[in-house]
């Protein structure tokens, strides 16, 4: 830290993130001084170089370097210097809650065990709120293109752990890896108190959607903008005001949507759809909260009632204490009048 305090002025305001992966804000520089750090080989000369493979075609071409770079993770500090990095840039951005998820099975994988990733990310998020001034929940998250019965045995371990997760999502490639093959990982959860949350909808069929809500009753959709395709889909979701995360920048990057300009967001927050937006894996996909919203405004007018529609939808499906739900909402209000 510089000693330059990043909480947020009054005037800001407030959102929660709700999708992010932690290992996707891995910024260049830091990928470079992590690996230096740990005497890690990567195939890339200089930042410069690293930058340029940060181009993707599709899901599967960006969760191939995802998954390479996180060789540079080895240590607690590894891990808490990530999130405290990412910490310090979403306050920037106007974050004031952050629920961030892990990908636990890709580190122990790699022989990192469970307890350098949970000791060294709960470092950082566990005084966010006094060092940044954003209140956090960590879920872990459970890679779609692996058994589940090895995420069964990630859960148990964490479980054993008492790791602190408030709930856990599912991710990695989606095509083919459908949510009905996790039913017994979300029983497991639900059995627990935990929170279930679920990517669908990003590059799979509106199916995985409903599977996503009726099979593992998830509370919150990842992504689901594929939703649209089917119209029975999304008056249900209207009906239910099931929450939304979207994220534009990630949409583009990974080309399911193919400019800016064409995004449904704002059509979808006006069609009555529970939307908030979110900044995915912001190292790799063009940018932060602030850099998501600036985008919209530019590309598709959001007015600053879109906005605060936008903030007031992500503080409403957030995890948060009511007490610190209702004191952030009042500070929407209050900005609207
Ligand atoms: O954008 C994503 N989609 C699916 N899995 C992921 N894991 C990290 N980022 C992503
Ligand atoms: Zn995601």
């Amino acid at each position: 830290m510089d000693g330059v305090s990043t909480v947020p002025g009054p005037a800001a305001l407030p959102f929660a993130e709700l999708h992010l992966h932690l290992e996707g804000t891995l910024e260049p520089d830091l990928v470079l001084e992590l690996a230096a750090r740990n005497a890690v080989e990567l195939p890339f000369a200089d930042v410069e170089d690293l930058r340029r493979a940060y181009a993707f075609s599709d899901l599967q071409s960006f969760l191939d370097l995802y998954y390479a770079n996180m060789a540079v993770l080895r240590t607690p500090q590894d891990f808490a210097d990530m999130t405290t990095a990412y910490l310090a840039r979403a306050a920037r951005a106007g974050v004031r809650h952050a629920e961030v998820m892990i990908d636990p099975q890709a580190h122990v994988a790699r022989g990192v065990p469970l307890e350098a990733v949970l000791e060294g990310v709960d470092e950082a998020l566990s005084t966010s709120e006094r060092d940044h001034g954003v209140s956090t929940a960590l879920f872990a998250a459970f890679l779609r293109d692996r058994p589940e019965s090895e995420a069964l045995d990630v859960l148990h371990h964490l479980l054993g752990l008492h790791a602190p997760i408030v709930g856990i999502g599912l991710d990695s490639a989606e095509a083919g890896h459908p949510p009905s093959d996790f039913a017994r990982l979300y029983d497991r959860a639900r059995a627990e108190g935990l929170h279930l949350i679920a990517h669908a909808g990003e590059e799979g069929p509106p199916q995985y959607v409903v599977e996503a809500l009726d099979v593992l009753g998830v509370d919150r959709i990842d992504h689901g903008i594929r939703a649209l395709e089917d119209d029975a889909l999304v008056q249900r979701l209207v009906d239910e005001q099931v929450p939304l995360t979207v994220c534009p920048l990630s949409n583009v990057a990974l080309r399911a949507v193919d400019r800016l300009e064409d995004h449904p967001v704002l059509a979808m927050l006006d069609r009555g759809l529970n939307v908030s937006v979110h900044s995915d894996d912001p190292a790799y996909f063009g940018g932060y909260l602030d850099d998501n919203l600036a985008a919209l405004t530019t590309s598709l007018g959001m007015t600053a009632g879109q906005r605060a529609r936008l903030a007031e939808n992500s503080i409403r499906a957030a995890v948060l204490p009511a007490d610190r739900r209702a004191a952030l909402l009042a500070e929407i209000s209050r900005q609207e009048r």
